[in-house]
């Protein structure tokens, strides 16, 4: 499998990094743009409340100014009925009637009085018999001092101890002497009234100060009633900073020194008299809208980064989820790969009998160079045609079955040479079948040459003892089945002692080999010839079962021996064999007849070396008897 590059590996982790900063980018703009649309709005709701309040202020300071003029008119005249009527304090009613008259024609006036040039009231409000004097008040001075008329500072009266402001205008005699003053009484409370009329919002405030910004009244909408403040200069920073730049009108936002509410205020000096009026709505009155959008706005792009964060985090997690499931087929596409690349097991896959794919393993294994064995048909693999049929078939149709198939059997390489493998197969699809395929050739060979070592003499090849017994315990099956009887027989060499003696155990080696081979050549396939030790041999003959036959068969046997031995070392020696035989049939017990066939080769040999002895199964079963009754005579 190719190797993943480095870009491709880290791609999700980048992308993550790309993702979180795209979106922290997203939400720095959302909350930029909102803050940029709330601070216009801001701005735009701070100039509506600038203009609101600085309408008011004019419109006040008109009205004011003309409340102040017909004040002032009123005093004009009767200063000018006063002169020309040459009205002296002895005429009292002729000043009460002009005081009545003008006081009609003046409803923001609380009272309209006239004093003699030491400042007591002759007529009007505090006169009487205690007569108010006013000589005191700064007002009188410079009412005297001036030809227009003063406006005072606020002051509390006395006659009823409320806050007012004194308009007053000297009165001079028809000698053009000075007379006195009259002047008018307006109560702070006219003023407050006034404005208590405005819509100033919830906490909005209107006041009104003199020149000297003494204040005269105020009215505030969150504390109605108060007087806090009147006739005092409770100024805050921003309004003098305001009126020191602007004297005459202007705008300012602060804190409002009285009760610290923030208000945007404006105002407005009046053309011809020293006051000035001040109108003001509170920032949390004209910013309530401002505010209200400022949550909803904040609100929804709260929602949105959320939204915005909530989904980059849900790709993440998305990513991180693909991120793991690649590295988790990476990792078993390395693990597939070296089990496919692995040195032991060779694997093929067959799509309709033809090899679309094989590891280097299963090339190796049969000796094909890479990619040899590419669409050719599996059964260049296979020894027989039968072996292919088998796998092919029986194989094939186990592993469609959902079963397990499992075969060992010997198999070609490409030089034609067999060995032996373990196949075993498995289904990919309907038309594709994976199977594996494991060199056990070593491991067969080694199995073989213990099998081999155990059942064979080492020395002359021939079959040992176990394995005739083994064969005779066959031939016993098949005598039982069949009815078929046999002849075991049993051999020694006479003389072979010396041969050992004379010319060395090689030599004696050799003569137990030729005589195998010379035994071997005279027996038919199907029958054995065993050494059973020393030079003991044994030959099992199935189906010869007259003794006549074996006789024949035996007289050769011994012939055969007889003959000289031609050894390697040059010299030849002879040596001959005695032999018993016993004739068997199914209902002997093989263990009896090899004993049997034993002591009838030693009966020959106690005869007279050389010799052939054969015996019929009724002489066998006899002569146990005759045994057993020896054992229970002996016991
Ligand atoms: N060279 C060789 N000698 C063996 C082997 N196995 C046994 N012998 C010898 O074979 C001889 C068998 O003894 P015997 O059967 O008494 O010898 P014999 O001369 O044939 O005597 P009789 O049977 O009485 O005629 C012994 O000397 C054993 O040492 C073998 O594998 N190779």
């Amino acid at each position: 499998m190719p190797k993943m590059h480095p870009l491709f590996r880290q791609w999700p982790s980048r992308m993550t990094a790309w993702l979180v900063l795209g979106n922290v980018l997203v939400i720095a703009a959302l909350i930029a743009m909102t803050v940029f649309s709330l601070r216009s709005q801001w701005r735009s709701e701070e100039e509506r409340a600038s203009q609101t309040t600085d309408n008011l202020a004019q419109s006040l300071s008109v009205e004011i100014g003309a409340e102040l003029r017909n004040a002032d008119n009123a005093l004009s005249t009767i200063a000018l009925r006063f002169r020309s009527a040459r009205l002296s304090r002895e005429h009292e009613d002729s000043l009460m009637r002009i005081l009545d008259e003008q006081e009609s024609l003046l409803p923001q006036v609380d009272s309209l009085s006239i004093t003699d040039i030491y400042g007591h009231v002759i007529a009007g409000d505090g006169a009487g018999e205690k007569p108010i004097n006013v000589f005191d008040r700064p007002y009188f001075a410079q009412a005297m001092m001036s030809a227009d008329m003063i406006v005072s500072e606020p002051l509390q009266s006395r006659y009823d101890g409320q806050w007012c402001i004194v308009l007053a205008r000297r009165l001079i005699n028809h000698d053009g002497q000075f007379a006195g003053i009259t002047f008018a009484v307006v109560s702070s409370r006219h003023f407050v009234e006034r404005f208590g009329q405005l819509a100033l919002g919830t906490s909005g405030a209107v006041s009104l100060r003199t020149d000297s910004l003494n204040l005269v009244a105020r009215y505030s909408a969150g504390e109605p009633g108060t007087t806090r403040g009147f006739g005092a200069r409770n100024l805050s920073p921003a309004m003098l900073h305001s009126l020191s730049t602007h004297p005459d009108h202007g705008v300012y936002r602060s804190h409002v020194a009285l009760d610290n509410v923030e208000r945007i205020t404006a105002y407005r000096r009046l053309a011809r008299y020293p006051v000035i009026v001040f109108t003001g709505i509170s920032s949390q009155d004209y910013l309530a809208s401002w505010w209200r959008q400022v949550w909803q706005q904040s609100l929804l792009t709260a929602l949105v980064a959320v939204a915005v964060a909530g989904a980059s985090w849900l790709i993440h997690r998305h990513q991180r989820t693909v991120q793991r499931h690649q590295a988790a087929l990476a990792h078993l596409a390395q693990q597939q790969q070296m089990m496919l690349q692995n040195d032991l097991i060779g694997m093929v896959r067959l799509q309709d009998g033809k090899a679309v794919w094989c590891n280097p393993a299963l090339e190796r294994m049969f000796g094909y160079d890479a990619g040899e064995l590419q669409d050719h048909a599996s059964r260049l693999l296979f020894l027989t045609d039968e072996d292919h049929l088998r796998v092919a078939t029986i194989g094939s149709a186990a592993i469609r079955a959902g079963e397990s198939y499992r075969v060992q059997l010997p198999m070609r390489r490409k030089d034609g040479s067999a060995f032996w493998v373990d196949v075993s197969g498995m289904v990919m699809s309907t038309t594709e079948s994976l199977w594996m395929l494991v060199d056990i050739d070593k491991l067969k060979r080694s199995e073989e040459s213990a099998q081999q070592q155990a059942t064979r003499d080492a020395l002359t090849d021939l079959p040992n003892r176990r394995m005739l017994e083994e064969r005779l315990a066959d031939t016993l099956l098949q005598a039982r089945r069949h009815g078929d009887g046999f002849t075991l027989c049993y051999l020694d060499l006479d003389g072979f002692k010396p041969v050992n003696d004379r010319y060395g155990h090689d030599a004696g080696d050799e003569v137990l080999r030729q005589v195998a081979r010379r035994l071997q050549e005279l027996v038919r396939n199907k029958d054995v010839v065993a050494r059973m030790g020393g030079d003991e041999f044994a030959i099992l003959l199935p189906g010869l079962s007259r003794q006549q036959d074996a006789e024949q068969l035996l007289q050769r046997v011994l012939f055969s021996i007889q003959r000289r031995i031609q050894l390697d070392n040059g010299e030849s020696v002879s040596v001959n064999a005695s032999i018993g035989a016993v004739i068997g049939s199914g209902g002997d017990e093989g263990r009896d007849l090899l004993r049997a066939a034993d002591e009838v080769m030693y009966e020959a040999k106690r005869r007279g070396k050389g010799r052939i002895q054969v015996i019929q199964p009724s002489q066998l079963r006899a002569a146990s008897e005759a045994d057993a009754r020896d054992w229970a005579a002996a016991a």
